[in-house]
């Protein structure tokens, strides 16, 4: 039986007035990879932030229900920075800091108390190559991480979240502003990582899902009209929505 990660049970979230998410009831299981799909505005990414309270930041959100992390809910009295060293975040636009490569991934830990040299280059290292971005910065750590090409940019902002030893890391569309190839060398990242961390991303794009989720949650105006294995989700969903929606119907 896999180990279910995240259970949200009848979630809610508000911005003001505006409902964006309504009753999402969803489970998600560890060391798999979850895609969410939906048209523009359906409440994909809001969902997304709300595993890491990243929603915190807006005051007009209020938020009923749960979201169960483990066996806790998340949105109870919790410590919120432990949680978002647990649940890491990758952007859609790399967002490096403007440091060297090696400071990019040191600085986080740095922060944590982590001051053995040693034991920072090590953790360096590993990151990068978790993050199969090793061989191609290894000579030049010292440099300006802005140097790097925008794929390079965004696995070094993989790095950089693997660094913290998360147990799930949430992606929102994060190879949209990337090309093919650097495109391709992510998505390969994600299956290779999967086996040690739960993987969560928001995707526009459906090959993108296919080819790389186990599961997928297709969401409509701030509801999971439906969320099954990824191979029935694109050959044989239950629900004519999923189903106009993937044969590009509508959105
Ligand atoms: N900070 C905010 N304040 C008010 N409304 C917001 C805020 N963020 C998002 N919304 C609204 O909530 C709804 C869901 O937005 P969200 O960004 O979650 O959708 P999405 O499915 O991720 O869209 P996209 O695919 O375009 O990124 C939209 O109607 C959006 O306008």
């Amino acid at each position: 039986m896999d180990k279910i990660k995240f259970d949200t049970k009848s979630l809610d979230l508000f911005y003001g007035d505006f409902q964006a998410l309504k009753s999402i009831n969803i489970k998600i299981c560890e060391n798999e990879v979850t895609a969410f799909i939906g048209p523009s505005g359906c409440g994909k990414s809001t969902f997304l932030r709300c595993l890491n309270r990243m929603n915190d930041l807006i005051d007009s959100v209020k938020m009923k229900g749960e979201i169960i992390f483990d066996d806790k809910d998340i949105n109870g009295d919790i410590d919120v920075i432990n949680l978002r060293t647990r649940v890491g975040m990758v952007f859609q636009k790399p967002n490096p800091f403007p440091m060297s490569i090696y400071e990019n991934i040191a600085y986080g830990p740095k922060c944590q108390g982590l001051k053995d040299k040693t034991q920072l280059d090590t953790l360096v290292k590993e990151s990068l190559t978790k993050a199969a971005l090793w061989e191609e910065v290894k000579d030049r750590l010292n440099k300006s991480a802005l140097g790097l090409s925008g794929g390079q940019q965004q696995r070094l902002c993989i790095a950089r979240t693997i660094a913290m030893n998360p147990e799930v890391i949430l992606m929102d569309e994060p190879t949209s502003a990337l090309d093919p190839i650097a495109t391709a060398k992510i998505e390969d990242l994600m299956s290779s990582l999967k086996k040690d961390y739960t993987i969560i991303i928001v995707t526009h794009s459906m090959q993108q899902a296919g080819r790389i989720s186990d599961k997928t949650a297709f969401f409509l105006m701030g509801e999971i009209v439906e969320f099954d294995e990824t191979p029935k989700i694109f050959t044989n969903p239950n629900d004519k929505r999923t189903e106009d929606y993937i044969t590009g119907r509508f959105g």
